[in-house]
């Protein structure tokens, strides 16, 4: 029986370069914000497991004893090396009286959480009688990797409830991390997680959510990056809504539809990110002004080429405008469509300029502020670490 209380986070994530390609085997560059997902545990009432999700407006519980009658109808090939069939997920929607389709952001969220407090338990352990709230600073489905910190949040929870990991939080201390293998583990049923509510995920954000700092992702294979310079960024958010789910089947609709046209495309991203990397890793510490024109060169292409994959949006053209006439420049980050997008800040960028962007981005209705990246990955808390900001919000669901 699980008798402590903690609280978990992981972040979100900005992807430089690589978004949709790294879907298809192609090279991405990501880093951790320093905007997280926050998830407090604590033991429930014998027999139940409750979950509230302010974010997507979620309260719910259930039954010990029916989840694992449910579990031991579905649970052949409950596995982290296995994708949620489509049978597993029907008979979750049908039990959480979810339609068919659905893809309101309650109902994946909802799915995603049977799916893997459903799978990680009956591989390891007993269905929990927890209760579970998770609250985030993130805006969920904008293209900051809300679903993947949410999903990395409950795997790492999940896991430590059943046993699978460790609880590294001795007394007296405010935070901990787990081991590499814990991590890897963490990181393979947050995958799952993403399968839920994204269909077909690289993988990417839940790498970053999970290991943190800035990272090269291809095709599985994580690498962190060998030196990451102190890089200014502002984020733009178009308050644009979409989903991830669908932007991604777009694209591969487009490439199955022209690959003679597409594939180059791909490929020239590919190029984007694998030069960037160089760029970045040749840079100093604190770069000066003259290291910029190139990386912002990059961001103009790869935008452009984002475009063609046909993920834009007239909200992040107009971003990208409104920008420009600051001298600075933009892409979209994360699947677009709307949502997030991100600008390069020079260090000479005056503070004058940075503020009179902001101010003709916000009367677009889009809402910016600065952020800084390379932010640490999943963490175990002591609740009473978290800032009173954070505590207020676990405690009001
Ligand atoms: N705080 C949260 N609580 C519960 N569910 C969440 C939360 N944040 C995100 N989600 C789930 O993730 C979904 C959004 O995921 P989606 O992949 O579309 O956007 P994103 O992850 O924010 O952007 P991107 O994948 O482009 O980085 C929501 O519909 C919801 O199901
Ligand atoms: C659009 C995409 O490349 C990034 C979403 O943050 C999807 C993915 O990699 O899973
Ligand atoms: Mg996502």
């Amino acid at each position: 029986m699980w008798v402590r209380e903690l609280a978990v986070s992981a972040p979100g994530k900005v992807i430089l370069h690589g978004e949709h390609a790294v879907v298809l085997g192609k090279v991405a560059l990501a880093v951790a914000l320093d905007l997280r997902t926050f998830l407090r545990l604590r033991p429930g009432a014998e027999g139940r497991l409750s979950v509230c999700l302010p974010g997507v407006g979620v309260r719910r519980s259930w039954d010990t004893p029916r989840l694992r009658a449910l579990r031991g109808r579905i649970a052949a090939d409950f596995d982290e090396s296995k994708s949620p069939s489509a049978e597993q997920l029907d008979a979750l929607r049908e039990f959480a009286g979810i339609a068919a389709g659905a893809s309101a952001p309650e109902s994946l969220a909802t799915l995603a959480f049977l799916y893997m407090c459903l799978a990680i338990s009956a591989k390891y352990g007993d269905v929990p009688s927890v209760d579970i709230v998770v609250w985030s600073e993130l805006p969920t489905g904008a293209g900051l990797g809300s679903s993947a910190a949410y999903a990395v949040c409950l795997a790492a929870a999940l896991l430590m409830v059943c046993g699978a990991i460790s609880c590294p939080l001795q007394e007296g201390e405010s935070t901990a991390r787990w081991t590499e293998e814990e991590l890897t583990l963490i990181n393979s049923w947050a995958f799952r997680g993403e399968q839920v509510i994204h269909g077909n995920p690289s993988g990417v954000d839940n790498a970053v959510g999970t290991w943190g700092g800035a990272l090269r992702y291809q095709a599985g294979k994580i690498t962190p990056l060998k030196r990451v310079p102190t890089l200014r960024i502002l984020l733009t958010n178009t308050k644009v809504p979409r989903s991830t789910k669908v932007l991604v089947a777009g694209v591969k609709e487009k490439i199955l539809k022209f690959p003679a046209i597409m594939n180059p495309v791909l490929d020239s991203i590919d190029a984007i990110s694998q030069e960037c990397q160089s760029v970045l890793e040749a840079m100093p510490a604190n770069p000066s002004p003259e290291h910029y024109p190139v990386l912002e060169e990059f961001f103009d292409i790869n935008q452009h080429h984002l475009n063609v994959l046909g993920v834009g949006h007239p909200s992040l053209d107009r971003l990208c405008q409104v920008t420009a006439l600051h001298s600075l420049h933009s892409k979209l980050t994360g699947a677009g469509g709307g949502g997030c997008g991100i600008t390069l800040l020079p260090p000479d960028t005056s503070p004058l300029a940075v503020e009179a962007a902001k101010q003709d981005l916000c009367a677009c209705g889009f809402e910016c502020w600065e952020t800084k990246i390379g932010a640490p990955g999943v963490t175990l808390h002591c609740c009473s670490s978290l800032s009173a900001r954070v505590l207020h919000e676990l405690a009001q669901s």
